[in-house]
């Protein structure tokens, strides 16, 4: 019985060393799952008692998926203002924001999302659209890119016309051809401004091989729609074949969405951000 009560232990503890390797995991529960084996109550016609629920099995699922997780890039460009930062946080935290100012260097948002049975974590790089709060910075938005949203605002003619230019970007800087890429006009709510039709846009998509999204950010009634781009995306990077180096984590955070504003890597970018520009960051998802 404490045997049990063990297993249950190692599963809920946050104080777990989440260091401990896949293998070494997988052997605190054969060693678990022996010695409940060992404790089964001999019955008088010399049977066990059966096991109940597959408790190993479900515990070291559980646990492996709570310790592998891949993590894909997915960078999100764009004209200044067109909605990248209401679409990442809109997805992220699931509402549109109060206020937005325009993004210096890039803005990070996290999320995990559940793909046929697997946790994919999503980091999305919200980046600035103005080409001086860009300069500094866009060698690292295309480092190690697994994807692509491409938005453009379907109010402004302009932003769909420089979607070639946004494509040319990566080329340049080398993108691989073979990552998912997906073609985004958002603020479909302003339906009497509309400026890129549907038909025109298609065969920008398809002339690109690229699924083509209308959506809007604002608009409470498209939310799931932006979900939808998100997962999307998220299924074409789990059943693609990984082009680019695909990072494991090991994290056992329970939180959904989160800015990644204190991790190294944001403060390195962001001193590099600061060293070019002297403007204030923006400001944190409120999530
Ligand atoms: N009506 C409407 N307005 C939107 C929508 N999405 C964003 N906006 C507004 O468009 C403006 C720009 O939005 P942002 O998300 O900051 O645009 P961005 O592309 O991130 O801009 P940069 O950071 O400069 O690259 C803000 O005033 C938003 O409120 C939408 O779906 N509908």
């Amino acid at each position: 019985m404490n045997k049990r009560i063990m297993m249950f232990t190692i599963y809920i503890s946050p104080h777990f060393d989440l260091k401990v390797k896949q293998h070494q995991i997988g052997l605190i529960f054969t060693m678990a799952s022996a010695l409940r084996s060992s404790d089964r109550r001999v019955q008088v016609d010399g049977s066990t008692d059966p096991a109940p629920a597959s408790i190993e099995s479900d515990s070291v699922r559980i646990i492996e998926k709570q310790v592998q997780k891949r993590i894909f890039k997915i960078i999100v460009i764009g004209d200044s203002n067109v909605g990248k930062t209401c679409l990442t946080y809109r997805f992220c935290c699931g509402r549109f924001p109060d206020k937005t100012e325009a993004t210096i260097g890039v803005d990070f948002r996290e999320k995990q999302l559940d793909v046929d049975g697997e946790t994919l974590k999503l980091q999305l790089w919200d980046t600035a659209g103005q080409e001086r709060f860009r300069k500094s910075m866009v060698q690292h938005y295309y480092r190690n890119v697994h994807a692509v949203i491409f938005v453009y605002d379907i109010t402004k003619i302009n932003s769909f016309e420089n979607m070639a230019q946004w494509i040319e970007e990566c080329d340049k800087h080398s993108l691989n051809k073979h990552i998912p890429r997906i073609l985004v006009g958002n603020k479909c709510d302003m339906e009497d401004k509309i400026a890129v039709n549907t038909n025109m846009a298609q065969k920008f998509a398809d002339a690109h091989g690229m699924p083509l999204f209308e959506t809007s950010a604002k608009d409470d009634d498209k939310a799931n729609h932006v979900d939808a781009i998100f997962m999307t995306v998220a299924h074409k990077l789990k059943n693609a074949k990984p082009m680019m180096p695909v990072t494991v984590t090991s994290s056992y955070s329970s939180y959904d969405a989160v800015h990644l504003r204190d991790s190294p890597q944001h403060r390195g970018l962001q001193s590099a951000i600061s060293s070019n520009n002297s403007s204030e960051e923006k400001s944190e998802c409120a999530c």
